[in-house]
């Protein structure tokens, strides 16, 4: 009787055949011209034994522990992976690591969002054989074991290549899993997960940290050679410690956090960014453009691609300031378009990353904690110089096949932008350009010193030329000033280029070094920019010589861009909170506008405005949301399908479309022709609901929503709940035949939103008659919830003191309430809904909400990004001053600021 068991469908000689053919195929394809060819032949049975032992880990450790010693280079694989990073749709998507990881965690968030299969490796081999690997092991023989090991991991690839996700055990890498796992990375994504030393070992338990790190040290090397993606999984503080304890094999992060949440009452959830970073990083790996944009917080600016924009500035922070002090990242990029990580060093000293010795780990950590903190395209920009450790010695060039190596670890995480060296051969600039996959290639060329016709040298064409021919997406040249007329020539250069006949490259092109200022402050895409902490740096490291403040002053200073004056439009603005907000923020930028209350008790105020030759653009406030319409030239998609309009932009130009706020001239002064109405509530309102939704409670055809009120507030609140995916939405409000209208309004809309699959419009609105009633039979619970409704007494009418009934507020996992109020700030709703933290529920209110609808707002007014951090702390610091809650602590949450970039 043979002791394989069969996964169904298959016989065992298809798979040996199968298997052989691997064999074959995979002898072939690496003995051709590297002579490093790995023939099934090139490995003993000692091998499969001494790696099943390397990587089959038990979680205390006692199996792994007598043969550790013996180890030695693990990889026999020495070319490194390379793939097209091309796939379709639906190709599975394969997790692979050490235990510890996170990657069930990781998968599950994976399958609950796409809607996909999870095939758990263990699981699986129980399902078919019948038993659980270790009980298998204790049956039979090694050899046996390997083998149905190998039969059944086959068929767990194979037999399911779309729609699933498949997270591989740590007995799936030897010698076959290896072979099986290069091949399938060639059409289906294979990501290796990996995480902290400290977050591992306490998973592991009784392994001591120099094991650890010795089994990363060895196990890196094999799970590179057969995967295609990298994804550094960052652990959150109190999240490691948190699965001590538990025995269970699928406690999992996750779980984690549940527990975590029934003991803290931290408003913002733990695994919140971890699900953020990953989906991100899989729909941008995998070339899932609507995923993308669903998992991108829809503020006006993300969804235009930057080389699309003027005066866009890349913040450069080098490797190795990353790594010598602790610096916070999100001051870094502050205000920038892009955020560049240029790799300036050969190795990563371990003492500073505290755990990993090996540069490829370390590269893959310092780019997941960059993603952590921002939330700007990341340039991934290899450094053909490595600085030395002593200042006083020149900076060292790095080897082709060292920069080669480095730029395929950039690919493997997934930036949004690489650069390639163009002082390199075509054959290695062609090897990297092939694998970029989603990532777009800047062709870089930096000339150590001035061409001798400076910028009019045609060499300077014959490398653009030759970047078009490569492939690149954009070029970007730069040489050191030799004189203040380089400056001009560079323009001339850029000018040149982008009157060529035919289609051109974007250019970024400037001179370097002080002298080069000048040319830097003009240069219109992704100027490289330094961030005021490395200041000190500047010098040694070859970092940019302006700051965004300074090359946005000397866009004004030079009348490229003209001082422009904004307002807040309504009947009683006094209390707004918008001017010192926005005020703050065009400081912080180098931006000389104001921003203003414009009081009037009629529309006819809105005249004053339009006749100013310098208006930018006004926000609008009550009563004038919807009055204001029927003098609009045009407006956004949104704000037609809400009916309210929030903030005004100025048309200057009737001939430039009008689709898209962003497309029209900004910061320009002149006669107003027209007025184009957007709406930033929803876009406020849909970020507060991603940002305090639990990974439980992602989206999903049976997630319900609840919009208390039906006036202008509910309006946004219901299209952002569209917008997000919610197909079941209830309405309660106090006057039943207001609700009906406004669900009709939107059920005649057929609105299409971007969903899991596609497009679709597949939402129903439905009016709840009482709050006496119980929660529709029909239909699960609501887990997002928003509340339009003032909160304050209004004339003779009582403040409402809403609290939501009982019966509604069952979900299992919780969810999050909205409450759009801030007048009281603590509500009789947050109250009760903080009151509920334990279970699962995070509430967020109209401060959370205002800066949100300010940041787009801030977009749609300049061009440019907003200072998030410090429009939210100023918002919280102005409403300090005005209204005192001795109830609320607002400065625990001006503390608690940082880390929310969505
Ligand atoms: O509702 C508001 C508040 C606001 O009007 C203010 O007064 O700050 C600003 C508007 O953009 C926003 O839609």
């Amino acid at each position: 009787m043979s002791i394989l068991v069969r996964p169904p469908k298959r016989r065992l000689d298809d798979i040996e055949a199968l298997t052989d053919q691997n064999h074959r195929r995979f002898s072939r394809g690496f003995s051709q011209g590297s002579g490093n060819s790995l023939g099934i032949n090139g490995y003993s049975e000692a091998d499969y034994g001494l790696l099943e032992d390397r990587l089959e880990v038990s979680r205390d450790g006692s199996r792994f522990a007598p043969r550790f010693r013996d180890l030695t280079s693990p990889s026999r694989f020495e070319e490194s992976l390379q793939t097209q990073r091309k796939f379709s749709q639906n190709a599975s998507i394969v997790l692979i690591g050490i235990r510890g990881t996170g990657k069930s965690s990781l998968a599950v968030m994976l399958a609950a969002t796409y809607g996909r299969r999870l095939i758990e490796a263990d699981r699986y081999f129980q399902q078919v054989t019948g038993r659980s690997r270790a009980a298998y092991k204790k049956e039979y023989t090694p050899p046996q074991y390997r083998r149905q090991e190998a039969i059944v991991m086959e068929s767990m690839l194979m037999d399911h290549q779309h729609d699933c996700v498949i997270v591989c055990g740590s007995g799936d890498v030897e010698r076959n899993g290896q072979i099986l796992l290069r091949e399938y990375a060639k059409t289906h994504p294979v990501i290796h997960i990996l995480r902290d030393l400290g977050s591992i070992k306490s998973y592991l338990r009784t392994w001591d940290t120099e094991k650890v790190r010795r089994l990363l040290k060895l196990s890196g090397p094999i799970y590179r050679a057969c995967s295609n993606f990298e994804f550094f999984n960052v652990s959150e503080k109190g999240i490691g410690d948190q699965t001590l304890g538990k025995d269970s094999q699928h406690y999992t992060q996750w779980d984690a956090e549940v527990d975590q949440r029934a003991q803290t009452s931290a408003p913002f959830l733990m695994l919140k960014r971890l699900q953020r970073d990953f989906l991100r990083f899989v729909a941008f790996a995998t070339g899932n453009i609507s995923e993308l944009r669903n998992q991108l917080s829809p503020f006006p600016l993300h969804m235009q691609p930057i080389e699309s924009r003027k005066f866009t500035y890349a913040a450069t922070v080098p490797i190795s300031s990353l790594l010598e002090r602790d610096l916070d990242i999100e001051e870094l990029e502050s205000t920038a378009d892009a955020f560049e990580l240029k790799i300036d060093v050969s190795a990563t000293p371990s003492a500073q990353l505290g755990t990993e010795s090996n540069l490829m780990d370390g590269i893959s950590q310092i780019v997941a904690t960059v993603r952590r903190n921002i939330i700007v395209p990341l340039i991934y920009h290899v450094d053909r110089r490595v600085v030395s450790a002593n200042q006083h010695t020149e900076p060292s060039r790095r080897s082709g096949a060292s920069y080669l190596e480095l730029v395929q670890q950039g690919l493997r995480l997934g930036p949004e932008f690489v650069t390639v060296d163009l002082s390199f051969e075509d054959s290695l600039l062609s090897q990297i350009i092939a694998s970029k996959g989603s990532t777009k290639v800047i062709g870089h060329y930096s000339a150590d010193q001035s061409l001798p016709k400076g910028w009019d040298d045609p060499e300077y064409f014959s490398i653009y030329e030759r970047a078009k021919r490569l492939g690149c997406d954009m070029v970007r040249l730069t040489q050191p000033a030799a004189s203040i007329d380089d400056n001009f020539a560079v323009e001339r250069f850029r000018h040149q280029v982008k009157t060529l006949p035919g289609s051109q490259l974007p250019v970024i092109a400037y001179n370097s070094g002080p002298l080069g200022r000048k040319s830097c402050c003009f240069n219109p895409i992704l100027t490289p920019v330094i961030s005021r902490p490395l200041t000190s740096e500047a010098v040694t490291k070859e970092l940019p010589s302006i700051t965004i403040k300074e090359a946005q002053d000397a866009l004004y200073s030079s009348f490229v861009l003209d001082p422009m004056q904004f307002f807040v439009f309504g009947a009683n603005t006094t209390y707004s909170l918008s001017p010192a907000m926005h005020n703050a923020a065009f400081e912080m930028r180098g931006m000389p506008h104001t921003y203003r209350i414009h009081q009037s008790a009629t529309l006819r105020g809105l005249n004053e405005l339009v006749e100013n030759p310098n208006f930018g653009g006004s926000s609008v406030s009550l009563p004038y949301k919807t009055e204001v319409i029927p003098l609009l030239h045009s407006m956004s998609p949104h704000a037609r399908a809400i009916g309210a309009v929030n903030t005004l932009i100025p048309i200057r130009d009737l001939e430039t479309s009008t689709d898209n706020s962003l497309d029209m001239e900004k910061s320009r002064s002149g006669p107003i022709k027209g007025l184009h109405g957007d709406n930033t509530d929803w876009i406020g309102i849909c970020n507060c609901i991603r940002r305090g939704l639990s990974p439980a409670n992602a989206i999903r055809p049976s997630t319900t929503g609840l919009v208390i009120g039906a006036g202008g507030m509910a309006r946004a609140a219901i299209y952002s709940m569209i917008h997000l995916g919610v197909q079941n939405i209830f309405i309660w409000n106090r006057t039943f035949v207001n609700s009906e209208k406004l669900a009709q309004h939107y059920m005649r809309l057929n609105l299409h939103t971007l969903g899991r699959s596609g497009p679709s419009s597949n939402y129903h609105i439905h009016v709840l008659e009482s709050l006496q009633n119980s929660w529709p039979a029909n239909y699960k619970q609501p887990t997002i919830i928003c509340s339009g409704i003032p909160a304050h007494r209004i004339g003779d009418q009582p403040a409402p003191n809403f609290r939501l009934p009982s019966q509604w507020i069952e979900s299992p996992t919780g969810g999050v309430v909205v409450d759009l109020a801030y007048k009281p700030l603590n509500t009789p709703l947050m109250r009760q809904i903080r009151s509920l933290s334990h279970r699962g529920w995070v509430a967020l209110d109209g401060l959370d909400v205002l800066p949100e609808q300010g940041f787009a707002q801030f977009e749609l007014f300049t061009g440019c990004r907003a200072p998030r951090r410090l429009m939210r702390t100023i918002v919280l610091q102005e409403y300090k001053e005005e209204e005192q809650d001795a109830d609320y602590d607002l400065q625990t949450r001006l503390e608690n600021l940082d880390g929310q970039p969505m």
